[in-house]
């Protein structure tokens, strides 16, 4: 079963657009699902996907198709991700925020405000005893390099991994929000930041990938027990191809690189898209850092919606063309979206991953192997592996994260053993 919902939209004509071709769109609407789409050479093609939202859509019928499953999923320690694709002045942004982030009419308002309320409103209706918090970082990423936006100084953000968290980014400013005006003067904060960054760098916003983190965590007070749901938003750069753009020099140094991490995300999707069922083949997730961020997002624990933004005129149709296709692609992955247990007991019990060992297990054992029976030998591998010791520290930090892992699994068998212990007295 397919886990990414992939929808089309179709933004309205721009003036220019009207101005070049007159009303004439080049697509044709056969149900809500699908559509015939005529290129430049005036060429059918007809495309399905889960939702079709033409020019005249609202933002809230985005929302609730698009995004709401998700925010209810993240609340329930289900991780998500919504990505806007497509080429510049397709609608990305206008999809994501709306006119504008802080002041814009009801209507009007994109899936980050909706999503913020859609939040709030969850928790409110869950159940009371539950302690919830909802932390907000936001990233982007330029030139394959990681800037925070909640503090300009920290421009080469880190990517680690960590067996119990997943993907994290190392140092990155965690803003807690309380209720939906905090959240929204924050997420405000951070795209005004943007904008400062791009005057300092002399670059305009469709030439970065904008990604918004909700981490969300649930405390249980019976029995202390932690849940922590990721919801990831990400805004891409446009989608254009580099010869279109005409660019040279540093633009066109922005425009390969886009094209790339692009690319990047295409092939993870390929990759996902090509393994047989149930085996794991290589998937490229460390081609690019867009798509190193997104590899839990895309590769399993996770709930994904894709929204391919066109433009509907003609004289965008081989974009817009390029832009669906990658979309009729993505809705081949599989991916089964689990809950994230702050340990990894579920996913052993459930046998998605097994850990292996590296290179760090390998170096210890043979040295052990010279002293050991070959039966010790094994019991430590297989101690490695149940243990999921796999990494060799290359940092404190990556230290630290290999300690926390193993104490968060540590206390969850302690817990589990008093558990067992009270059922016996
Ligand atoms: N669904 C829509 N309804 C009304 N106007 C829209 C819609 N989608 C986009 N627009 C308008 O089209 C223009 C381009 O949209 P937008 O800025 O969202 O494009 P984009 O894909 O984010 O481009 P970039 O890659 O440059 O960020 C904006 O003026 C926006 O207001």
């Amino acid at each position: 079963m397919s886990h990414i919902t992939v929808c089309a939209r179709f933004r309205p004509l721009s003036s220019k657009e009207r101005r070049d071709h007159g009303d004439s769109v080049s697509v044709q609407s056969l149900d809500s699902e699908t559509f015939i789409f005529k290129d430049e050479k005036e060429e059918d093609f007809t495309f399905s996907f889960d939702r079709v939202f033409y020019q005249g859509s609202e933002q809230v019928d985005v929302y609730e198709f698009l995004a709401l499953p998700i925010v209810r999923d993240a609340v329930n320690a289900i991780n998500g991700t919504i990505i806007t694709y497509g080429q510049t002045g397709a609608g990305k942004t206008y999809s994501m925020e709306g006119p504008s982030i802080l002041e814009c009419d009801q209507q009007k308002k994109g899936l980050l405000p909706r999503v913020v309320d859609g939040l709030f409103q969850c928790i409110k209706s869950s159940d009371e005893a539950t302690k919830y918090t909802i932390k907000l970082s936001m990233v982007e990423i330029y030139m394959e390099k990681v800037r925070d936006l909640f503090d300009l100084l920290k421009d080469n953000i880190q990517i680690k991994e960590s067996k119990v968290h997943g993907i994290l980014l190392s140092g990155v400013t965690e803003v807690s929000i309380l209720d939906s005006t905090e959240a929204l003067h924050s997420l405000s904060r951070g795209i005004a930041n943007r904008a400062v960054g791009e005057t300092q760098m002399n670059m305009a916003s469709s030439r970065s990938h904008c990604v918004y983190i909700f981490t969300v965590q649930q405390e249980f007070p019976k029995d202390k027990r932690i849940r922590t749901g990721k919801l990831i938003l990400v805004d891409l750069a446009g989608s254009e191809k580099v010869e279109k753009t005409g660019a040279e020099g540093k633009l066109l140094d922005e425009a390969k690189t886009i094209n790339k991490s692009l690319s990047a995300l295409g092939n993870v999707i390929n990759a996902l898209t090509c393994s047989p069922q149930g085996r794991a083949n290589h998937i490229p997730y460390r081609d690019s850092k867009l798509t190193r961020i997104l590899q839990d997002a895309l590769g399993g624990n996770s709930r994904t919606a894709l929204l391919c933004c066109c433009s509907p005129s003609p004289s965008n149709a081989s974009e817009s063309l390029s832009t669906l296709r990658f979309g009729a692609r993505a809705k081949h992955i599989k991916a089964s979206p689990r809950v994230s247990h702050n340990d990894d007991k579920y996913t052993k019990k459930h046998g998605t991953q097994s850990p292996s060992k590296d290179g760090s297990c390998e170096r210890i054992l043979n040295k052990l192997t010279e002293k050991l029976d070959i039966e010790d030998v094994n019991l430590l591998e297989e101690l490695f592996i149940l243990e999921g010791i796999f990494s060799y520290p290359n940092s404190v930090e990556d230290l630290e994260l290999t300690l926390e892992d193993v104490a968060l699994r540590t206390i969850s068998s302690l817990q589990e053993a008093l558990e067992e212990l009270t059922l016996i007295l």
